[in-house]
């Protein structure tokens, strides 16, 4: 059983306090969990205009990568967005299109203002992911770089996963102190990060204390280490996600995650800390992400077995999200 040490900030102090990671993951504490995420969860209503419920932009495809970014942008619409928009590289924009007639795809990310051209799109937009199948072509990372800096300028959050960690890794003072940032590392991704902000040796036996360590270096932007359990951290808290999901570990469920985090992270700001009491509006955000994808995974898995593919996932949104988070 694995111990983590996490620090809680109240009322000005900082207290210290060691706990097994499994007894924070108490029936109760999920329970209270689910509840807060209940809360941010806009309410249906029939007076509403198409776009209230969420905008969001996924910012990612490339030659080689289009599925990734069509997982993200269509994991937000079944989650609950009502537009998603794609900003691709031009050859990754057909194929993406091609995938769903409910996107919309702009092929700009690999042309010469393709900062400028996004940052027209950002007025409309409520969060912004960045980085699913974004690949690691320079031309393109230096775009996302100033896209970065336009959202960071207009206060848009944003979810930073897969390529675009890569890119945070090279520049972390891209996001540092963004507080409305959420990262989204697995394993590697971690390392990375680890290595290009904090510099020193990770304490393997503490995975709860290295992802709050992080984020605090950080600025206190938001961290989600993805693995057999999800940890995240605002450097404040660690929350812990060890929802059942399966052993099947097919590429493209981080995507998933990102993109149903794009929508709940909006949707989480907009409801704002009263609605979460103590935890921090983004990290409810994370943690109903993690829980719905793992819940998708386990869904997915009692249908297909090994078979299950990222598709099959994203075909039990509606179904996860409901039982889940629905009252
Ligand atoms: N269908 C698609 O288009 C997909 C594209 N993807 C994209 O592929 C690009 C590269 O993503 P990668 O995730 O491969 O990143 P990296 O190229 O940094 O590779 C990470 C490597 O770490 C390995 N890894 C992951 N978890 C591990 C663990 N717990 N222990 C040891 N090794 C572990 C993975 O097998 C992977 O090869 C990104 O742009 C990503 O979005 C992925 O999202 C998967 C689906
Ligand atoms: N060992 C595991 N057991 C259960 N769930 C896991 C395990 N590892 C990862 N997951 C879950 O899978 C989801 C994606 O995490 P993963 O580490 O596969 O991301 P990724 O490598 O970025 O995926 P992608 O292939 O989309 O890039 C997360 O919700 C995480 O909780
Ligand atoms: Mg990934």
């Amino acid at each position: 059983m694995g111990v983590g040490g996490v620090t809680l900030a109240a009322r000005g102090r900082v207290l210290q306090r060691t706990f097994s990671l499994y007894e924070t993951h108490s029936l109760k504490d999920m329970e209270h969990y689910v509840n807060l995420v209940r809360n941010i969860v806009p309410a249906p209503s029939a007076k509403k205009h198409k776009g209230q419920d969420g905008r969001i932009g996924v910012v990612g495809g490339c030659q080689e990568y289009t599925g990734a970014p069509y997982f993200a942008a269509i994991s937000a619409l079944k989650v609950g967005a009502d537009l998603v928009h794609v900003f691709c590289a031009r050859e990754a924009a057909p194929v993406i299109k091609s995938y769903s007639p409910e996107l919309i795809v702009h092929p700009i990310l690999d042309s010469r203002d393709a900062a400028q051209e996004v940052e027209k799109w950002l007025p409309r937009l409520h969060s912004l992911v960045v980085g699913p199948g974004l690949g690691r072509d320079d031309l393109l990372l230096n775009s996302v770089g100033g896209i970065l800096e336009v959202s960071k300028a207009r206060g848009l959050p944003v979810v930073i996963d897969a390529d675009g960690l890569w890119l945070v890794a090279q520049q972390p003072t891209l996001i540092q102190g963004y507080q409305k940032a959420v990262l989204t590392p697995n394993h590697i991704e971690f390392s990375r990060l680890w290595e290009a902000v904090i510099k020193g040796p990770m304490d393997t036996k503490d995975d709860s204390g290295c992802v709050l360590r992080l984020s605090q270096a950080l600025g206190n932007v938001t961290v989600v280490r993805k693995g057999e359990q999800d940890l995240m951290s605002d450097g404040q808290q660690v929350l812990v996600c060890n929802q059942k999901g399966s052993s099947r570990r097919c590429g493209g469920q981080g995507d998933l995650l990102s993109g149903s985090l794009g929508v709940m992270a909006h949707w989480a700001l907009l409801a704002g800390p009263e609605r979460t009491d103590s935890i921090s509006p983004l990290l409810v955000a994370a943690w109903g992400a993690c829980t719905l994808t793992r819940e998708c995974n386990q869904q997915a898995f009692q249908k297909h077995g090994r078979s299950t593919t990222t598709s099959d996932m994203i075909t039990e949104v509606g179904a996860a999200f409901s039982k889940l988070f629905e009252t």
